[in-house]
Protein backbone atom coordinates (compact mmCIF):
# COMPACT_ATOMS: atom_id res chain seq x y z
CA UNK A 1 0.00 0.00 0.00
CA UNK A 2 1.48 3.74 -0.70
CA UNK A 3 1.35 4.47 -4.27
CA UNK A 4 -1.82 6.17 -5.78
CA UNK A 5 -4.13 4.29 -7.92
CA UNK A 6 -4.17 0.78 -6.15
CA UNK A 7 -6.91 -1.31 -6.68
CA UNK A 8 -8.54 -2.91 -3.35
CA UNK A 9 -10.83 -5.94 -4.35
CA UNK A 10 -14.06 -5.78 -2.16
CA UNK A 11 -15.00 -9.17 -1.06
CA UNK A 12 -18.90 -8.62 -0.19
CA UNK A 13 -20.39 -12.03 0.40
CA UNK A 14 -21.30 -13.71 4.13
CA UNK A 15 -19.77 -16.94 3.02
CA UNK A 16 -15.80 -17.30 4.39
CA UNK A 17 -14.96 -20.00 2.00
CA UNK A 18 -16.05 -17.54 -0.67
CA UNK A 19 -14.04 -14.76 0.24
CA UNK A 20 -10.95 -17.29 1.03
CA UNK A 21 -11.38 -18.41 -2.02
CA UNK A 22 -11.25 -14.87 -4.04
CA UNK A 23 -8.49 -13.72 -2.03
CA UNK A 24 -6.20 -16.56 -3.27
CA UNK A 25 -7.55 -15.75 -6.60
CA UNK A 26 -6.70 -12.35 -5.99
CA UNK A 27 -3.34 -12.31 -4.37
CA UNK A 28 -0.91 -10.89 -6.37
CA UNK A 29 -3.31 -8.97 -8.69
CA UNK A 30 -4.12 -6.26 -6.22
CA UNK A 31 -3.01 -3.54 -3.59
CA UNK A 32 -5.59 -4.81 -0.63
CA UNK A 33 -9.44 -6.20 0.41
CA UNK A 34 -12.21 -4.98 1.77
CA UNK A 35 -14.55 -6.25 4.64
CA UNK A 36 -17.34 -4.42 4.88
CA UNK A 37 -20.86 -4.67 6.91
CA UNK A 38 -21.73 -7.73 5.09
CA UNK A 39 -19.12 -10.02 5.93
CA UNK A 40 -18.31 -8.95 9.35
CA UNK A 41 -21.95 -9.36 10.26
CA UNK A 42 -21.94 -12.71 9.60
CA UNK A 43 -18.29 -13.73 10.23
CA UNK A 44 -17.05 -11.45 13.42
CA UNK A 45 -13.31 -11.33 14.28
CA UNK A 46 -12.50 -14.79 13.71
CA UNK A 47 -13.82 -14.63 9.75
CA UNK A 48 -11.68 -11.50 9.21
CA UNK A 49 -8.80 -13.28 10.58
CA UNK A 50 -9.32 -16.10 8.03
CA UNK A 51 -9.14 -13.16 5.53
CA UNK A 52 -6.30 -11.66 6.99
CA UNK A 53 -4.05 -14.67 7.10
CA UNK A 54 -3.47 -14.61 3.30
CA UNK A 55 -1.66 -11.85 4.41
CA UNK A 56 -2.81 -9.05 2.10
CA UNK A 57 -3.59 -5.80 3.48
CA UNK A 58 -7.47 -5.44 4.66
CA UNK A 59 -9.55 -2.21 4.27
CA UNK A 60 -12.15 -2.98 7.27
CA UNK A 61 -15.08 -0.71 5.81
CA UNK A 62 -17.65 -0.99 8.65
CA UNK A 63 -18.91 3.29 8.16
CA UNK A 64 -19.01 3.20 12.14
CA UNK A 65 -21.41 5.92 12.98
CA UNK A 66 -22.51 6.86 16.63
CA UNK A 67 -22.26 8.32 19.63
CA UNK A 68 -18.62 9.25 20.25
CA UNK A 69 -18.09 7.21 23.16
CA UNK A 70 -19.42 4.41 21.19
CA UNK A 71 -17.50 4.72 18.27
CA UNK A 72 -14.31 4.76 20.33
CA UNK A 73 -15.88 1.60 22.06
CA UNK A 74 -15.76 0.15 18.87
CA UNK A 75 -12.80 1.10 17.21
CA UNK A 76 -10.63 -0.39 20.43
CA UNK A 77 -12.57 -3.80 20.04
CA UNK A 78 -11.61 -3.66 16.30
CA UNK A 79 -8.00 -2.56 17.41
CA UNK A 80 -6.04 -5.64 17.99
CA UNK A 81 -7.46 -6.99 14.17
CA UNK A 82 -4.98 -4.10 12.60
CA UNK A 83 -6.91 -3.29 9.63
CA UNK A 84 -4.60 -0.86 7.30
CA UNK A 85 -7.85 1.48 6.65
CA UNK A 86 -11.20 2.06 8.80
CA UNK A 87 -14.30 3.99 7.66
CA UNK A 88 -16.61 5.93 9.89
CA UNK A 89 -19.46 8.23 8.80
CA UNK A 90 -17.95 11.82 8.73
CA UNK A 91 -21.99 12.75 9.06
CA UNK A 92 -21.39 11.33 12.74
CA UNK A 93 -19.72 14.94 13.28
CA UNK A 94 -16.67 16.39 14.25
CA UNK A 95 -16.34 15.41 17.86
CA UNK A 96 -17.29 11.52 16.32
CA UNK A 97 -14.87 11.76 14.40
CA UNK A 98 -12.13 13.27 17.01
CA UNK A 99 -13.15 10.54 19.11
CA UNK A 100 -12.55 7.40 16.56
CA UNK A 101 -8.97 8.94 15.74
CA UNK A 102 -7.92 9.18 19.14
CA UNK A 103 -9.03 5.62 20.29
CA UNK A 104 -7.45 4.06 16.93
CA UNK A 105 -3.96 6.08 18.47
CA UNK A 106 -4.46 5.30 21.62
CA UNK A 107 -5.04 1.44 21.61
CA UNK A 108 -2.38 0.76 18.80
CA UNK A 109 0.13 2.25 21.35
CA UNK A 110 -1.29 0.23 23.85
CA UNK A 111 -1.42 -3.32 21.88
CA UNK A 112 2.36 -1.86 20.14
CA UNK A 113 0.49 -2.04 16.59
CA UNK A 114 0.30 0.22 13.43
CA UNK A 115 -3.10 2.21 14.25
CA UNK A 116 -5.24 1.81 11.03
CA UNK A 117 -5.50 4.45 9.08
CA UNK A 118 -9.31 6.42 9.38
CA UNK A 119 -10.97 7.76 7.08
CA UNK A 120 -14.39 9.05 6.77
CA UNK A 121 -17.28 8.63 4.25
CA UNK A 122 -18.69 11.44 3.17
CA UNK A 123 -21.61 11.27 0.63
CA UNK A 124 -22.47 7.54 -0.54
CA UNK A 125 -21.57 6.76 -4.30
CA UNK A 126 -25.05 4.98 -4.60
CA UNK A 127 -26.56 8.70 -3.98
CA UNK A 128 -27.16 11.77 -6.25
CA UNK A 129 -28.90 14.95 -5.80
CA UNK A 130 -31.91 13.87 -5.78
CA UNK A 131 -31.35 11.41 -3.13
CA UNK A 132 -29.78 14.60 -0.82
CA UNK A 133 -32.97 16.99 -1.51
CA UNK A 134 -34.98 13.95 -0.16
CA UNK A 135 -33.03 13.47 3.26
CA UNK A 136 -33.39 17.08 3.41
CA UNK A 137 -29.95 18.32 2.47
CA UNK A 138 -30.36 21.57 -0.06
CA UNK A 139 -26.33 21.08 -1.19
CA UNK A 140 -25.49 19.39 -4.01
CA UNK A 141 -23.23 16.33 -3.58
CA UNK A 142 -20.16 18.29 -4.74
CA UNK A 143 -20.44 20.34 -2.09
CA UNK A 144 -21.48 18.03 0.67
CA UNK A 145 -18.47 16.09 -0.04
CA UNK A 146 -16.25 18.77 0.38
CA UNK A 147 -17.73 19.94 3.23
CA UNK A 148 -17.42 16.06 5.10
CA UNK A 149 -14.17 16.39 3.90
CA UNK A 150 -13.31 19.68 6.12
CA UNK A 151 -14.71 18.20 8.77
CA UNK A 152 -12.62 15.16 8.16
CA UNK A 153 -9.58 16.64 8.28
CA UNK A 154 -10.41 19.26 11.11
CA UNK A 155 -11.10 16.08 13.02
CA UNK A 156 -7.50 14.52 12.17
CA UNK A 157 -8.56 11.97 10.05
CA UNK A 158 -6.02 10.38 6.96
CA UNK A 159 -8.90 11.31 4.20
CA UNK A 160 -12.03 10.29 3.01
CA UNK A 161 -14.20 7.82 0.81
CA UNK A 162 -15.51 10.10 -2.02
CA UNK A 163 -16.61 9.05 -5.39
CA UNK A 164 -14.97 9.38 -8.64
CA UNK A 165 -16.53 12.73 -9.48
CA UNK A 166 -15.00 14.58 -6.93
CA UNK A 167 -11.49 13.18 -6.65
CA UNK A 168 -10.15 16.67 -8.19
CA UNK A 169 -11.59 18.64 -6.38
CA UNK A 170 -10.56 17.34 -2.81
CA UNK A 171 -7.17 16.67 -4.61
CA UNK A 172 -7.32 20.58 -4.94
CA UNK A 173 -8.58 21.40 -1.63
CA UNK A 174 -6.57 18.76 0.32
CA UNK A 175 -3.38 18.50 -0.88
CA UNK A 176 -1.15 15.14 -1.94
CA UNK A 177 -1.18 13.61 1.46
CA UNK A 178 -4.71 13.40 2.35
CA UNK A 179 -6.54 9.85 1.46
CA UNK A 180 -8.60 9.54 -1.30
CA UNK A 181 -10.75 5.89 -0.86
CA UNK A 182 -12.77 5.46 -3.99
CA UNK A 183 -15.52 3.11 -4.87
CA UNK A 184 -18.07 3.88 -7.53
CA UNK A 185 -15.24 2.54 -10.26
CA UNK A 186 -16.72 0.45 -13.31
CA UNK A 187 -14.82 -0.66 -15.99
CA UNK A 188 -16.19 -0.18 -19.20
CA UNK A 189 -19.21 -1.77 -20.33
CA UNK A 190 -19.78 -3.15 -16.81
CA UNK A 191 -23.29 -2.66 -15.19
CA UNK A 192 -23.44 0.51 -12.58
CA UNK A 193 -26.02 -1.35 -10.10
CA UNK A 194 -26.78 0.72 -7.49
CA UNK A 195 -23.65 3.14 -7.70
CA UNK A 196 -25.05 6.53 -9.07
CA UNK A 197 -21.62 8.37 -9.26
CA UNK A 198 -18.99 6.22 -11.40
CA UNK A 199 -16.27 6.61 -13.44
CA UNK A 200 -13.82 4.06 -15.01
CA UNK A 201 -10.79 2.91 -13.34
CA UNK A 202 -8.32 4.95 -15.68
CA UNK A 203 -9.78 8.23 -14.85
CA UNK A 204 -9.86 7.61 -11.29
CA UNK A 205 -6.62 6.73 -11.20
CA UNK A 206 -5.61 9.72 -13.23
CA UNK A 207 -7.78 12.35 -11.41
CA UNK A 208 -6.14 11.41 -8.43
CA UNK A 209 -7.44 8.64 -6.38
CA UNK A 210 -4.94 6.35 -3.59
CA UNK A 211 -7.55 4.11 -3.63
CA UNK A 212 -10.09 2.13 -6.32
CA UNK A 213 -12.48 0.03 -4.54
CA UNK A 214 -13.98 -2.12 -6.89
CA UNK A 215 -16.18 -5.19 -5.75
CA UNK A 216 -18.38 -6.87 -8.27
CA UNK A 217 -16.50 -6.02 -11.58
CA UNK A 218 -14.18 -8.44 -10.18
CA UNK A 219 -15.50 -10.85 -7.65
CA UNK A 220 -18.93 -11.63 -10.39
CA UNK A 221 -16.35 -12.11 -13.18
CA UNK A 222 -16.13 -15.53 -14.65
CA UNK A 223 -12.12 -15.02 -13.94
CA UNK A 224 -11.92 -12.79 -10.86
CA UNK A 225 -8.01 -12.47 -11.09
CA UNK A 226 -8.14 -11.77 -14.86
CA UNK A 227 -10.79 -8.81 -13.94
CA UNK A 228 -8.52 -7.66 -11.36
CA UNK A 229 -5.61 -7.41 -13.40
CA UNK A 230 -7.18 -5.85 -16.70
CA UNK A 231 -8.19 -3.17 -14.07
CA UNK A 232 -4.42 -2.79 -12.87
CA UNK A 233 -3.08 -2.53 -16.62
CA UNK A 234 -5.61 -0.01 -17.35
CA UNK A 235 -4.51 1.67 -14.66
CA UNK A 236 -1.25 1.39 -14.89
CA UNK A 237 -1.19 2.27 -18.83
CA UNK A 238 -3.16 5.79 -17.79
CA UNK A 239 -0.14 6.30 -15.22
CA UNK A 240 2.42 5.41 -17.25
CA UNK A 241 3.55 2.21 -14.63
CA UNK A 242 3.46 -1.31 -15.14
CA UNK A 243 0.81 -1.87 -12.37
CA UNK A 244 0.42 -1.99 -8.32
O1 LIG B 1 -19.74 5.41 -0.72
C1 LIG B 1 -19.41 4.21 -0.72
C2 LIG B 1 -18.72 3.62 0.33
C3 LIG B 1 -18.35 2.31 0.25
N1 LIG B 1 -18.69 1.54 -0.82
C4 LIG B 1 -18.26 0.12 -0.84
O2 LIG B 1 -17.42 -0.11 -1.98
C5 LIG B 1 -17.73 -1.36 -2.58
C6 LIG B 1 -18.13 -1.14 -4.02
O3 LIG B 1 -18.58 -2.36 -4.57
P1 LIG B 1 -19.03 -2.49 -6.09
O4 LIG B 1 -19.51 -3.90 -6.19
O5 LIG B 1 -17.81 -2.21 -6.93
O6 LIG B 1 -20.12 -1.49 -6.34
C7 LIG B 1 -18.84 -2.00 -1.74
O7 LIG B 1 -18.24 -2.93 -0.87
C8 LIG B 1 -19.42 -0.85 -0.95
O8 LIG B 1 -19.84 -1.21 0.36
C9 LIG B 1 -19.39 2.11 -1.85
O9 LIG B 1 -19.72 1.46 -2.85
N2 LIG B 1 -19.72 3.44 -1.78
Amino acid sequence: MGSKGQVLAALDTVSVNEAVDWAHKLDGAVAGLKLGLEFYLANGQLGYRRIAATGLPIFLDLKLHDIPNTVAGAVKAIAPLQPAILTVHAGGGLAMMQAARESAAENADKLNVKRPSIVAVTVLTSLDDNDLKAVGQAAPVSDQVKRLAALARSAGLDGVVCSPHEIEALRADMGEDFLLVVPGVRPGGAASGDQKRVRAPGDAAKAGADYLVIGRPITQAADPRDAASRIVLEIGSVLGQSGH
